[in-house]
């Protein structure tokens, strides 16, 4: 069974209002355990509804979602907010750290939410630092580094549940060139060692690292490219491609 199984999801915003809008028409695919998925699509193509739904903030208007064998399209708030702690982890472009936190609080804090000891705590976060070269930024406040140390710090807050599928919203959007690409070699490297990613980004160069994307217009999938045995560069063009298809409204190679 995939992971996660999306089957002719469809979201209609001020449904029957001259303000309609079908953000979703008819959307399925699956994520399998161990994938890294990246979501591209023009600005308004239902790339962030698609999020939504599968983050469980918002409801399709028809369609079914599974995650982890859950239907998660009819849960209660109370319910969603419970499933978002145990199977989710975020990570946002504006990385979304307290100030009022260290950065080690900010982590912990989705385990003192699900009232974790303090051993429990600490034996999660020694090796997550480790693997995101934090270790030595732990006592300091967000506002005291740099933005690709605070989207570091922000990965480890969403692993540190150990999610079934990290969900990722332009996790380089604000971050310049070389902090993306550290970024995204710490993506690389937690799906190398088993962890899902769902990635939601504008950047070619960030699908990339992805094995698979997903294109996305007018609120449908519009064409699915998987990297294979292709290197970076390679893959890299094939999205860029596809992208400029996608922008004229050609054919897709
Ligand atoms: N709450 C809402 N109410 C009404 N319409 C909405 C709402 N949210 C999104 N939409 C509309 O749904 C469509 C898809 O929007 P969505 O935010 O999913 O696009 P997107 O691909 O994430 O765009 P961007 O890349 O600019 O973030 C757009 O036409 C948008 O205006």
């Amino acid at each position: 069974m995939s992971l996660l199984n999306l089957k002719h999801i469809k979201k209609v915003f001020s449904e029957g209002n001259e303000s309609e809008v079908q953000a979703l028409k008819d959307v399925s695919f699956s994520v399998e355990k161990g994938d890294y998925v990246a979501i591209m699509g023009e600005s308004g193509a239902g790339k962030s509804t698609l999020l939504n739904i599968i983050a469980t903030l918002d409801q399709p208007t028809s369609g079914e979602i599974r995650l982890n064998g859950v239907e998660l399209s009819h849960l209660s708030e109370n319910e969603a907010s419970k499933f978002r702690r145990e199977h989710l982890g975020f990570v946002f472009q504006s990385f979304n750290l307290l100030d009022t936190f260290n950065n080690r609080d900010n982590i912990y804090l989705p385990l003192v939410l699900s009232k974790k000891s303090h051993q429990f705590m600490e034996n999660k976060l020694a090796p997550l630092s480790q693997t995101l070269g934090i270790e030595n930024l732990l006592e300091r406040q967000p506002s005291e580094i740099s933005g690709g140390q605070k989207q570091r710090v922000a990965i480890a807050r969403a692993l540190i549940t150990d999610p079934s599928l990290l969900l990722a919203d332009e996790p380089t959007g604000a971050l310049d060139s070389n902090n993306t690409e550290k970024i995204l070699s710490v993506f690389e490297r937690i799906n190398e060692k088993g962890q899902t990613i769902l990635m939601v980004t504008h950047s070619a160069q960030a699908a990339s690292y992805a094995q698979r994307t997903l294109f996305i217009k007018d609120g449908k999938i519009y064409n699915e490219l998987y990297r294979g045995d292709q290197s970076r560069s390679q893959y890299l063009q094939k999205i860029i491609d596809s992208l400029t298809a996608l922008e004229s409204n050609g054919e897709v190679r």
